[in-house]
């Protein structure tokens, strides 16, 4: 449709009206398991980040989605993981639909389901949405990150665990936008390794807003939230990495500062792996060890996981290799395996 003159959205190409949240929930509704699962993961996240929980946190699964089989496949298995080490980790799986990019690139499943720059935002939302329900109805809470503000309005009802990331962590729009999320809400450091702009950002996000949002019918609707009760800090490294026990406790203290609640996760990808998907095990070592010596600060980790590690460029959809990542190279399923097994080993001779 044009537009009806010729001073207004000049850069506009087209617009296409989407169905609103409460079409999608009705058409993807959310079963009573999954609703079950959501909400006790997130009294359990609340309890973790409130030291009466001692399970560590591992937010652990593909950098980003976009084969559902693959995802599920991949999820089978963690439940199975996340049942065996339940005492002393808590799994929730990264289920991550929207890419933040450097400069341009596959914005994820949401935007681009087929991969091929058609965009097909409602049928990625309908995909979305019926996955986490499935995952959720399996008993596997789903953790993501919140990118697009308006997408947790169709989605956030089935998240129990978001991340603001590293290139979003300043911004305005999504420090009011994790006020309002449901559920518990970290935020990564700067892509430099600047601390200062998650830590802004937690004071922000625990704090009242009114903005401009959508509601349920999919109106513009003007948005008071709460503030969250559960913001915490991800470190996920900058210029160099910052895993270590030194960069944690500055971390810490720049929280007791600012009288933000002392709370860690430590992202074991991106520059605190230097890219190379396979340091993460040794970076997830190093953190155990650190939990282990006693640190109380660190609350979770975050681990890049996919069924087979690495990572391929994104081509014609038939010609991807299965379970193969698209955007980050990911640890392989054993690396996986292998490394949380060791975690939880390590962590019990700890608890007894
Ligand atoms: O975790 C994913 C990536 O690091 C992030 O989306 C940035 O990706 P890019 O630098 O390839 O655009
Ligand atoms: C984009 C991500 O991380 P970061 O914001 O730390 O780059 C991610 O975890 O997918």
């Amino acid at each position: 449709m044009p537009f009806p003159n010729a001073f207004e959205n000049l850069n506009v190409l087209s617009q296409q009206t989407l169905l609103p949240p409460s079409a999608l929930h009705d058409a993807v509704p959310a079963s009573e398991r999954a609703t079950r699962t959501v909400s006790s993961a997130r009294k359990t996240l609340g309890n973790i980040l409130r030291g009466t929980d001692h399970r560590l946190l591992v937010v652990v699964g593909p950098c980003s989605i976009h084969d559902i089989s693959a995802a599920m496949a991949y999820a089978q298995r963690l439940k199975a993981l996340a049942d065996e080490v339940s005492d002393v980790l808590f799994i929730v799986m990264r289920v991550y639909f929207e890419k933040p990019r450097t400069t341009v690139g596959w914005k994820g499943l949401i935007n681009d389901p087929r991969m091929d720059d058609s965009f097909r935002i409602e049928d990625g939302l309908h995909i979305a949405r019926k996955l986490l329900v499935d995952l959720n109805d399996m008993g596997l809470p789903c953790g993501t990150e919140a990118l697009d503000p308006i997408t947790p309005q169709y989605l956030g009802d089935l998240i129990a665990w978001s991340a603001i990331g590293a290139r979003t962590t300043e911004s305005q729009t999504h420090r009011e936008l994790a006020s309002g999320l449901s559920s518990p809400v970290g935020f990564k450091n700067g892509t430099d390794g600047n601390l200062d702009v998650a830590v802004n950002a937690m004071l922000s996000a625990a704090q009242r807003h009114a903005f401009l949002g959508i509601n349920e019918h999919g109106q513009v609707a003007l948005t008071h939230t709460r503030g969250n009760a559960f913001v915490h800090l991800i470190l996920r490294g900058g210029s160099v990495p910052n895993y270590d026990s030194v960069s944690v406790a500055q971390a810490a203290d720049e929280l007791a500062a600012a009288k933000l609640p002392v709370n860690i996760v430590v992202d074991c990808s991106h520059a605190n792996s230097r890219k190379n998907h396979n340091l993460q095990s040794l970076v997830l070592k190093d953190v155990v060890g650190q939990v282990m010596d006693g640190n109380r600060a660190i609350k979770g980790v975050m681990l890049e996981s996919n069924l087979f590690e690495g990572n391929q460029k994104l081509g014609k959809p038939e010609d991807l290799k299965y379970g193969v990542s698209i955007t980050d190279a990911c640890l392989s399923w054993e690396a996986t395996e292998a490394g949380l097994r060791e975690a939880a080993e390590r962590l019990r001779t700890q608890a007894h």
